[in-house]
């Protein structure tokens, strides 16, 4: 189908009343007692509703939709960094998502000491912030197999670079594919 230009921004993993409750529940630092296997399937719930509610509807009116984080940050997260494995979170995430596949995928690449101090300079950070730097670096290696997994539908832009650098890196990457989505 022939989209139009209009770009629809999106919240992430929240976007909508009901994934933003799911959001604060996962993210809240007192719910220190929440299980591994209950923190992937709130994220695929909040999900979930994401793409019934916003990103559905959206795709179909011709949207292009940019969403900040989807399911391959589970995939590394949960499945990875929590060990549940990626296969487990793959599937509960396909049922989440009706088979909405992104046409691209941004990984900003940068140590994880690095982009931790960034998140973190401001307040102590969510409850998955404030995990040990050893889970963020199985995490970074995470995302660095899931690119090697998928090298198609990765692209990696490297966020070391300062803002303006990165965004022409986005540009870059984004661009061919505007141009196929509107010809
Ligand atoms: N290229 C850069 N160089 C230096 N600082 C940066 C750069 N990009 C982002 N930052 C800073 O790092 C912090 C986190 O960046 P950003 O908000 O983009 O990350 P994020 O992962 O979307 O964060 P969150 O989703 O948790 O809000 C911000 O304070 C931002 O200003
Ligand atoms: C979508 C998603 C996110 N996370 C983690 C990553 C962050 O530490 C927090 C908050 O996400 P933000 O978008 O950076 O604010 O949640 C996760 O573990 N699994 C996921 O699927």
């Amino acid at each position: 189908m022939k989209r139009n230009t209009i770009l629809l921004q999106l919240e992430k993993p929240g976007g909508t009343r009901i994934s933003e409750k799911i959001r604060d529940i996962i993210l809240d630092n007192e719910n220190i007692e929440m299980s591994f296997v209950t923190e992937a399937l709130l994220y695929a719930a909040s999900r979930a509703q994401h793409v019934h509610e916003k990103i559905l509807p959206a795709l179909k009116e011709g949207k292009i939709i940019i969403c900040e984080r989807f399911v391959h940050s589970s995939l590394v997260y949960q499945g990875i960094g929590r060990g549940i494995g990626i296969e487990k979170i793959k599937e509960i995430n396909d049922f989440a998502i009706q088979g909405v596949k992104p046409d691209i995928t941004l990984f900003f690449n940068i140590d994880p000491e690095v982009a931790l101090k960034r998140k973190t300079s401001k307040n102590r950070g969510d409850r998955l912030e404030q995990e040990d730097i050893n889970f963020h670096k199985e995490v970074y290696k995470g995302y660095l197999k899931i690119k090697e997994m998928y090298p198609d539908e990765i692209k990696l832009i490297d966020a070391s670079k300062n803002i303006e650098e990165v965004f022409e890196q986005i540009k870059k990457a984004i661009e061919p594919l505007l141009q196929d989505l509107e010809s």
